[in-house]
């Protein structure tokens, strides 16, 4: 089976390349320049050279505090982009498994957020990837939606490798502690997402399409995440950083961020089988990389 996923050096990608030779399927990494999102005649050129089975459109405009003072580029590489993709898949016939956010909700509801729950962005990149699942699901009815949140990896960018790279030169650091979610491993996500492809190209059943969550199991604050990565950060070289767990008033940014955005596995466990693991083994197994 070959898979065509977006972007080159992102976190999903990067994953899904190494694991998808563990998998034994063929991954195509297809990004700037052959193919940018803001680019319409690149995204109709590049898929049907490669004749993929599935493709998994995991590239995005992820700058989230940016993302506030530039909301028409982050529509058009987050929405346009990725709809013009899924009219490709559907021209060729082939499912399309999109990855989209958390911060499509607004984070006030009390328990674990549910795939039908009302949306409700309080972020310019939250409505413009609400804007691409949209788009995505009017343009192939042949689509999986996978809703993570709190991507790390010892690739690219993320929260992990911010913590580590603050560690060099400081003792303590201020972390808020009112934002409970799920961390969630890139290498975990690839798994599931070689998986997921597999069945969709064997299988029609609709009840495999549609939107899924899919998060690392068990949940945290920002500020117990920081603590479990100086943990490990500690067994390794000894060095101690201390978190000082603070709230988001006292953290001002661009972006407002949800104050709960713990998903419900539930569907994706009962229509897949798939459970993704603790999130607390996956950052050690991150961080055995990363240190
Ligand atoms: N990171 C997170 O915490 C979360 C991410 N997600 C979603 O998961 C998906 C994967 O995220 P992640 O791997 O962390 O993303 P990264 O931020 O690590 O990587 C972004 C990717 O998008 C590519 N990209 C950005 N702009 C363009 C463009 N104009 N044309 C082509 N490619 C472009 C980048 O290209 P290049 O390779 O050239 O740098 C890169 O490969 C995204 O859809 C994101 O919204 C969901 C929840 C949490
Ligand atoms: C660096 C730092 C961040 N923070 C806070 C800010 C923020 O609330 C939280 C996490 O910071 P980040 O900048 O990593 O968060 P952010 O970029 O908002 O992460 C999000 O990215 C997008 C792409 C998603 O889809 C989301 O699921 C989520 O992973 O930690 C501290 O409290 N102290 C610090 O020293
Ligand atoms: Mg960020």
């Amino acid at each position: 089976m070959r898979i065509a996923v977006t972007g080159k050096q992102g976190q999903v990608v990067s994953a899904l390349l190494e694991r998808g030779s563990v998998a034994g399927v063929e991954i195509v990494a297809v990004g700037r320049p052959e193919l940018d999102l803001v680019d319409r005649a690149s995204i109709r050129a590049v898929f049907s050279q490669i004749k993929p089975d599935v493709i998994v459109s995991a590239a995005a405009y992820t700058a989230v505090d940016k993302a506030e003072s530039e909301e028409e580029l982050a529509f058009v590489v987050n929405a346009e982009g990725p709809t013009a993709i899924a009219e490709v898949a559907k021209g060729l016939e082939i499912p399309i498994v999109h990855l989209s956010t958390d911060y499509v909700f607004s984070g006030d509801k009390q328990g674990l957020y549910v795939e039908t729950d009302a949306t409700g962005p309080v972020s310019a990149y939250g409505r413009s990837k609400l804007a691409g699942e949209q788009g995505i699901a009017a343009a192939n009815p042949n689509h999986v939606i996978l809703r993570t949140a709190w991507v790390y990896s010892p690739f690219g960018a993320n929260f992990v490798k911010t913590m580590l790279r603050l560690a060099e030169t400081r003792d303590a650091l201020n972390v808020v502690a009112d934002q409970r979610g799920s961390p969630t491993s890139a290498l975990d996500i690839a798994d599931a997402v070689i998986a997921i492809a597999k069945r969709l190209s064997a299988d029609n059943d609709e009840n495999l399409r549609g939107i899924f969550h899919l998060t690392g199991s068990g949940e945290a604050t920002w500020a117990d995440f920081a603590e479990a990565i100086f943990a490990g950060l500690k067994t390794k070289n000894g060095k101690v950083v201390s978190v000082d767990r603070i709230t988001t008033a006292d953290y001002p940014t661009p972006a407002k961020r949800p104050a709960n955005s713990r998903l419900s596995n539930d569907k994706l466990k009962q229509t897949y089988g798939i459970v993704l693991p603790d999130w607390k083994e996956s950052t050690k197994v991150v961080l055995d990389r990363l240190l």
